[in-house]
């Protein structure tokens, strides 16, 4: 019998799990194992993909409308397979580059397969089918493990089970077209980020959500405005969970059954929400507990309930965001170096953006968050049409909403506009380091007349108690 290789570390998934072992690692025998593409979600599925198509649909529907300036412009064509190729030509590369030289890296195993726990810190790899995997199985140990296996996407049965053709954000960017009539079926992020790059690239976009407004986790009124001007530019339907299997026609239209009717499109993108892969990771024979939602029990170290074992990213946090996926990987590999100094990681005040149009921002705490909790709060909604760089942009949606303590300590930030994602950082600043709104709005110089005088109006404008002014 082969001897079952023993490894000083062991991590599972290489989205923000291949950033740990760093040159700090070296001398130690460190094994990666991984079942899919290499590079994880993010790189290959996520964030980076989307964005280079996010960042193609905000040209053109700059271009659409320009006439508003006096600049009278027109979308020619748009060249999708020209986009894609773009975006998987930059992208492809850096997943193989990332896999090839882990594979040469002394000290480093690359297991290409499936890991399934068959004991404590022992881990059964089925090979990935294809050239690339593993010829055998193989089953290996380590002195610790990380699990950083991500989620995938959710798929509501109905549709699951119909035998309909479905895309969903992992392959829906490798598309030879643009489908002329695109259903999205949810109304969070992705579906969000999709609607405008297939809008903005040419398809006729519906969205069928379940529930009563679109990003409802959202502050309420960000949903509100948002859901309000996705209806303007796409068919939105609210309450429109499917009812019955999707069919397809012979001539293929797809056509999905829902609360609101049968809506036509000549593809289906099924975007409604990400399961932890834990399921698919026997945790329990390697002593992982779960949360009731499939997320691996962390501490706030990342250790799991095995000893010797951590979890990191949408695997077990609550986020699921890079950025948090990223700082976990940090605070791990740390804990791993120190023993004896752990750290623990800070999600206290977790930002996020949807890259979809306009921009959406978020941090803190949102309106509904201090009613429901019973805090004592104001809050400011300043349009970007009051400041005069939102003049400049002809803006008539974009706005800053400010969350406060009546004593000005800041609470939560929501944005809706251009470049919200960008906007928020001074308030991701403040909100982190303890700035009040005072403070903030007064003791710093604000460029004139450039777009953030728009955080400073909105922080002018709280109805803090006087004594605080
Ligand atoms: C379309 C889309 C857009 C996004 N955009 C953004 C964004 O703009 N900003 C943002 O902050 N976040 C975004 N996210 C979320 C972000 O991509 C994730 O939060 C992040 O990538 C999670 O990283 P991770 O390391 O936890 O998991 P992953 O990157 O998913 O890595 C997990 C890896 O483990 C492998 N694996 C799983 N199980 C096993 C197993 N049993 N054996 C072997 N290998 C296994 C998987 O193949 C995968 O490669 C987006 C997500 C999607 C889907
Ligand atoms: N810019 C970013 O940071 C970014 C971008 C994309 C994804 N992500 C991450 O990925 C996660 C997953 O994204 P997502 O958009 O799939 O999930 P989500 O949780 O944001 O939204 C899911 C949506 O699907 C709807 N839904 C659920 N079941 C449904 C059903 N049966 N029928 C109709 N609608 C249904 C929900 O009401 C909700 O609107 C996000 O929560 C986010 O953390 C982040």
């Amino acid at each position: 019998m082969e001897p079952v290789p023993h490894h000083d570390l062991v991590i599972i998934g290489t989205g923000s799990g291949n950033t740990i072992p760093d040159e700090r690692f070296a001398g130690m025998d460190v094994a990666i194992i991984e079942h899919g593409v290499y590079g994880g979600t993010c790189l290959n599925v996520g964030c980076i993909p989307t964005k280079m198509y996010v960042y193609a649909a905000d040209v053109a529907e700059t271009i659409r409308h320009a006439s508003r300036l006096g600049v009278d412009a027109s979308v020619d064509k748009i060249r999708w397979t020209d986009i894609r190729d773009r975006v998987f030509g930059r992208i492809d590369p850096i997943s193989a580059g990332g896999q090839a030289y882990r594979q040469g890296q002394e000290g480093t195993t690359v297991y290409l397969g499936h890991a399934r726990f068959a004991g404590e810190r022992e881990l059964a790899v089925t090979p990935t089918e294809g050239p690339t995997g593993n010829r055998a199985p193989v089953t290996v140990t380590g002195d610790r493990v990380v699990v950083a296996a991500g989620a995938r996407p959710a798929i509501p049965e109905v549709i699951a089970s119909s035998g309909v053709p479905f895309h969903t954000s992992d392959d829906v960017m490798r598309l030879d077209e643009v489908p002329r009539r695109l259903t999205i079926v949810g109304g969070g992020y992705i579906a969000a980020e999709f609607a405008h790059v297939f809008s903005a690239l040419g398809s006729e976009v519906t969205l069928a959500t379940r529930g009563p407004a679109l990003l409802r986790d959202q502050d309420e009124e960000i949903s509100a405005r948002f859901t309000e001007l996705a209806a303007q530019r796409w068919n939105v339907l609210l309450e429109a969970a499917p009812t019955a299997p999707p069919e397809q026609r012979a001539d293929g239209t797809i056509v999905l059954h829902s609360h609101q009717g049968s809506i036509e499109g000549d593809a289906l993108l099924v975007a409604t929400g990400r399961i932890p892969n834990s399921d698919r990771l026997d945790a329990a024979a390697g002593g992982l507990a779960l949360h009731p939602d499939g997320r691996i029990v962390v501490d706030e170290q990342q250790r799991t309930t095995a000893p010797g074992v951590w979890a990191l990213g949408d695997v077990s946090s609550e986020f699921q965001l890079k950025h948090v996926a990223n700082h976990e990987a940090a605070v791990v590999r740390h804990n791993l170096l120190h023993p004896d100094e752990p750290r623990a990681t800070n999600n206290a005040h977790v930002p996020s953006a949807v890259f979809t149009d306009p921009q959406i921002a978020s941090i803190g705490l949102r309106e509904q968050d201090c009613r429901d909790r019973g805090i004592p709060y104001v809050c400011k909604t300043q349009r970007y049409g009051d400041v005069a760089f939102g003049w400049a942009m002809e803006d008539t949606t974009g706005v800053v909403k400010i969350v406060a303590s009546p004593d000005g300590t800041l609470l939560g930030a929501h944005l809706m506009g251009p470049e919200a994602s960008s906007l928020v950082q001074p308030l991701i600043q403040a909100i982190t380091f303890g700035l009040d709104a005072r403070t903030m709005a007064e003791k710093q110089y604000w460029i004139h007349p450039a777009l953030p005088e728009v955080i400073e109006n909105a922080l002018l404008g709280l109805a803090l108690d006087p004594e605080n002014w």
